[in-house]
Order: C-alpha cells, then structure tokens, then sequence
C-alpha cells in the first residue's frame, strides 16, 4: 500500500493562495486585495477582488487617489465583493481570508453577514482611523482575528 503525499498544502495555504491569486485580478495600481470566504467544512463559498462595479469602465473610470474624482468614490473593497458574489445562501459561521485587513465598511458587512473569523495578511494601514474602528468592532462582534502566519513556501504556476 502506498502512503499519502506529505508536502500538499496546507488549508490556510490553500485559502490565503486563492485570496492571493484573486486579487491578481485587480486593476488598481496602488494596491491589490483579494478574498475567499470559505465555511466551516473547508469549502470555498466565494471570492473577490478591489475593483470597479459592473458596468464602471476599468478604463473610463479613476485609478487616482487625489483630486475630486478619485478611485475611492468608486472601487468595491475585496471583501464587500466576496460577500455580494455570494449567491447560495447564508455565509453564517464562515471564515474570510483577506490579503489585507478589512477597512470599517467591510468589518460592518463581515459582522452582519455573520462571517465569525477573518485570516488577514497585510495590516498596512493599522495605524488609521478605519482599521482602528474596524477592529474595535469586529472584536466586540466576537470575530475572531487572526494573522496569516506565512510558510515561505514558493507555488509556481506556469500559466
Ligand atoms: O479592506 C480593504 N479592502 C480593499 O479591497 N481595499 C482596496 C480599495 C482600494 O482599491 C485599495 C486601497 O488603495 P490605496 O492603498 O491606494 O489607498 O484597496 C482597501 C481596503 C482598506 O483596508
Ligand atoms: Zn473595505
């Protein structure tokens, strides 16, 4: 009898990897995000990426973060598109694995739509006011936090 391979990935591998992979489909310049938001039996329920919404032109609309018309009146964060991507039911008891940590829109959204743990990567903005309230109240929800410890193990795709 032949036994298992050792060296497959492991579950947050897996799920910060989509997350990862997701958000190589984002147009913004600046800064990339991806989501997958996965349940309580390690099954994938949705992803998304920062982006336009349908319809708003990746190229007609700003990518600029200054000025009266700047990308932030427009893009959809990661996490929100996760969440409305969604279209089998109820995402209760589900976890987010997020490249960065969710601004305060996205922490209102999480709790509501009853996602109880976030998997974060980046937390480049933790020193802001919206990250600050974001986990102020994502604690007092009862989200569990937690940082993606990272493996340093190399996935090549060759695509
Ligand atoms: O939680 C988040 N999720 C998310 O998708 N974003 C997106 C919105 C913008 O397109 C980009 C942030 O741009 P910038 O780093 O240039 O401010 O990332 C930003 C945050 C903020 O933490
Ligand atoms: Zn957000």
């Amino acid at each position: 009898m032949s036994t298992k391979r050792q060296d497959y990935i492991s579950w947050d591998e897996y799920f910060m990897g989509v997350a990862m992979l997701s958000g190589m489909r984002s147009k913004d310049p600046n800064t990339q995000v991806g989501a997958c938001i996965v349940s309580d039996k390690h099954k994938i329920l949705s992803m998304g990426y920062n982006g336009f919404p349908t319809g708003c032109s990746d190229d007609d609309f700003p990518w600029v973060r200054e000025g009266d018309d700047n990308k932030y009146f427009y893009s959809t964060h990661s996490e929100l598109n996760a969440i409305l991507n969604y279209r089998g039911g109820s995402l209760e008891g589900s976890t987010i694995y997020v490249t960065l940590f969710p601004c305060n829109e996205c922490a209102k959204a999480i709790i509501q739509c009853g996602i109880r743990e976030v998997v974060y990567d980046s937390d480049k903005y933790a020193s802001t006011p919206g990250v600050i309230a974001s986990k102020k109240m994502l604690r007092a929800a009862g989200v569990t936090l937690r940082h993606y410890e990272h493996t340093n193990r190399e996935v090549k795709l060759s695509l």
